[in-house]
């Protein structure tokens, strides 16, 4: 599907959806417990993929009540090998904690995933699984899927790097409290992404497991039991928020876009309202009520670091691009492994829609202004987040702009052209 966008006001009401992070990481908890329900859960390709996965192992996840309860019969502490492959389909977040998980088997789970996954870094979480003494392989030798892994891994020691994912040290937290003497992880960098890994110590304190930061990395010790008696309910998501504030600051008519389902969380993209204040937007978040209401006004480029932040750095570079002056967004390069190379498919797309960019390995720099960007066709490299952004700049472009390949939203926030359309953009769909 192709979206095609007119120049367009926004206002009114929507709701956020509820967080993909919350709701991957509530999704295996609960399989490694013996049962529980997960409440406003995101039903989405990825979080599917994470459903399927803890069947493959052993578990049952039943969607309820229009999918707003996912009923989880877990496999309580130790996987089953699955009777067949695991498609990770497109989720970095599914085939890292999947992969761990694997490790505890008492036999092989082969993992695959769509050509964007089949492209991404694996390589620093299969060391780990070896120093654990698992065995973890990718069966092309390059640290990318389709993977092989298992070896009833029972703890221990590892070091691994913190500048590629996070998501190895979520995967390693996961896994290690069911192991027999827990998983001390010893960070050979800097963390990036590392609000990430505390969305995960809430989870997991969440489902009763113990799990800490030290000196060193992070430790979770063995031998524990996921639980959870009542319903546990996801947040809203904020990276998929940011995308409408973006709508609102950018295209808001008087009344404004007011984003609901917006209370504070560990969800480090909640950075895009300070983001937003500091380039001038008219914006105020009630945390009490969980709301953010956002109206249009002249933007200034500032300076972004999306260290902590990446899923951030194309709603940031389409705000860039329609401010005045320059932003800078620095400490990105862990932007580049994700379903596409976010810094590069930013830069190549801003330009044909009239922005100038210039792009370094760890910085993007818009030079933007309203007055420069045109309607033109671009490509959604495969990447809900680099569609929803350019949606967004189609909302200022001058003309109409087209983005291509607009059916990825299903990947984090499907319902997203319906909800920018009640907002009130003009926009057309069009099948391929
Ligand atoms: O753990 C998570 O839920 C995520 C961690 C981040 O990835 P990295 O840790 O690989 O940067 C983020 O980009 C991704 O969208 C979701
Ligand atoms: C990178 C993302 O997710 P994942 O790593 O799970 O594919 C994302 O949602 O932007």
């Amino acid at each position: 599907m192709d979206v095609e966008l007119t120049r367009s006001r926004v206002d009114g009401r929507a709701r956020a959806p509820p967080s993909k992070s919350y709701t991957h990481r509530a999704i295996l908890a609960a399989g490694y417990s013996d049962g529980a329900v997960v409440g406003d859960p995101l039903v989405s390709a990825d979080t599917r993929a994470t459903m399927r996965a803890v069947e493959a192992f052993g578990g049952r996840v039943d969607r309820v009540t229009d999918d707003r309860q996912l009923d989880v019969a877990g496999f309580d502490g130790r996987p089953t090998v699955p009777d067949d492959v695991i498609d990770c389909a497109n989720s970095g977040t599914t085939m890292r904690i999947v992969t761990a998980c694997a490790a505890l088997a008492d036999g092989l789970t082969v993992l695959t995933g769509d050509e964007s996954l089949r492209s991404r870094p694996q390589g620093p979480l299969l060391d780990a699984v070896e120093q654990l003494d698992g065995r973890a392989e990718s069966t092309r030798g390059n640290g990318q899927a389709p993977l092989v892994v298992g070896g009833d891994v029972g703890g221990g020691a590892v070091s691994i790097p913190g500048d590629v994912s996070s998501q190895y040290i979520t995967a390693l937290l996961m896994a290690g409290a069911v192991t027999e003497t827990g998983i001390e992880i010893e960070l050979e960098t800097e963390l990036k992404s590392a609000p990430y890994v505390d969305i995960t110590l809430e989870v997991l304190a969440d489902f009763g497991v113990e799990a800490a930061a030290t000196e060193a990395g992070y430790r979770v010790p063995g031998e524990q039991s996921y639980g959870r008696d009542d319903t546990y309910a996801v947040p809203g998501d904020f990276s998929s928020m940011s995308y409408l504030l973006a709508a609102g600051a950018v295209a808001g008519g008087e009344e404004g876009v007011v984003v609901e389902g917006a209370r504070p969380s560990a969800q480090g993209d909640s950075a895009i309202v300070d983001v937003l204040e500091r380039m001038g937007a008219d914006v105020s978040w009630d945390r009490e009520v969980g709301e953010i209401t956002v109206r249009r006004s002249d933007l200034t480029g500032i300076e972004v670091d999306v260290g902590d932040t990446p899923d951030l750095l194309p709603t940031v570079a389409v705000l860039g691009a329609v401010a005045e002056g320059e932003t800078r967004i620095v400490n990105c390069e862990h932007v580049r492994y994700k379903e596409t190379d976010r810094v590069s498919a930013m830069a190549t797309e801003l330009e044909r829609l009239g922005a100038d960019v210039t792009e370094e390995r760890d910085v993007l720099t818009v030079h933007g202004g309203e007055s420069r960007l045109r309607g033109a066709t671009v490509a959604g490299h495969d990447d809900h987040r680099i569609v929803m952004s350019l949606a967004v700049a189609g909302l200022v472009a001058e003309g109409t702009t087209t983005v291509e390949g607009a059916d990825h939203v299903d990947v984090s926030f499907p319902g997203f052209f319906d909800v920018l359309y009640h907002l009130g953009a003009e926009l057309i769909e069009h099948e391929r």
